[in-house]
């Protein structure tokens, strides 16, 4: 664990930092299916929406949360309210804020101290942060305490501009970064770019301690699209679809980072 991780101490949970440089490449959408995923595999997961002032997982969950994280952090409720069932078994929502203003919380450590605190609950099996996009304080809080980071981004070239950007700033004090091709239709495609972000590395002579690590990729696919739009995972839906098989093959692999197997 990097020095500045989520101490886990006897905590079961383990946490997985779900980000993206580019906006719009899907990442909202992931974490949702992926946790829901990872409850059909048995785990209890927690989605913490650190989307800051964008907040969309409420919609992707199609539910109405009474409380949000700043909730929390402002002392006005306690950590449990928070915490809100999604409609899926065994996933909990701690929803964040759409068009909040955080200039109250200039001191982004505020916002990872409850990441912290759901994890010493010992209460779930995985918890997941969704990022906002970009690298702004805010994400690179997340990013600093998280040691399972994922970076969801597309082929198109400024998503890999910017995914370079966030592998430049982690090299430095991280082993490795997972990254997942969306909208991309075969294995291949994403290895092969991942092959040639590597080069760049090399090349820009980063940190050679730090390994990207290709994870699998995803096709684009009008179900994706549909779900979203009628607030459904559609993981849950097309249980069967191509989509939903390659995200269990990228979850295999997160999983197999994450605790060395299955
Ligand atoms: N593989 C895919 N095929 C088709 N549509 C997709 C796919 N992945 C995501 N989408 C759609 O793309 C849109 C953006 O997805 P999403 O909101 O998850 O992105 P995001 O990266 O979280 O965005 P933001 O930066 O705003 O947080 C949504 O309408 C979603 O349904």
């Amino acid at each position: 664990m990097t020095k500045e991780g989520v101490q886990y101490g006897s905590s079961k949970s383990k946490l997985l930092t779900i980000t993206s440089g580019k906006g719009g490449v899907g990442k909202s959408t992931f974490t949702a299916n992926i946790a829901y995923l990872l409850s059909k595999r048995g785990y209890k997961v927690a989605v913490i929406d650190a989307d800051i002032g964008l907040a969309n997982m409420q919609v992707l969950f199609n539910v109405r949360p009474v409380h949000t994280i700043f909730d929390y952090i402002e002392a006005k409720a306690e950590l449990s309210d928070v915490i809100m069932q999604t409609p899926y078994y065994n996933v909990y929502l701690l929803a964040g804020k759409s068009g909040y203003s955080y200039a109250n919380h200039s001191n982004s450590f505020v916002l990872t101290r409850v990441v912290s605190d759901v994890v010493a609950l010992n209460e779930f099996d995985y918890v997941l942060i969704d990022t906002g996009a970009g690298l702004n304080d805010y994400v690179k809080e997340f990013l600093k305490i998280s040691d399972n980071i994922l970076a969801l981004t597309t082929t198109d070239p400024s998503a890999l501009t910017d995914v370079y950007a966030l592998m430049k700033m982690l090299s430095k004090d991280k082993n490795s970064l997972m990254l997942c091709f969306n909208h991309t239709k075969t294995a291949k495609i994403g290895f092969s770019i991942a092959k040639s972000l590597e080069n760049l590395a090399k090349k820009n002579r980063l940190n050679t301690n730090f390994m990207l690590e290709y994870i699998g990729n995803v096709s684009s696919s009008s179900t994706i699209s549909t779900t979203g739009r009628l607030r459904k995972l559609f993981a849950y839906e097309f249980e069967n679809e191509t989509v939903t098989t390659e995200l269990e093959m990228v979850i295999d692999e997160v999983l197999k980072k994450m605790n060395g197997g299955l």
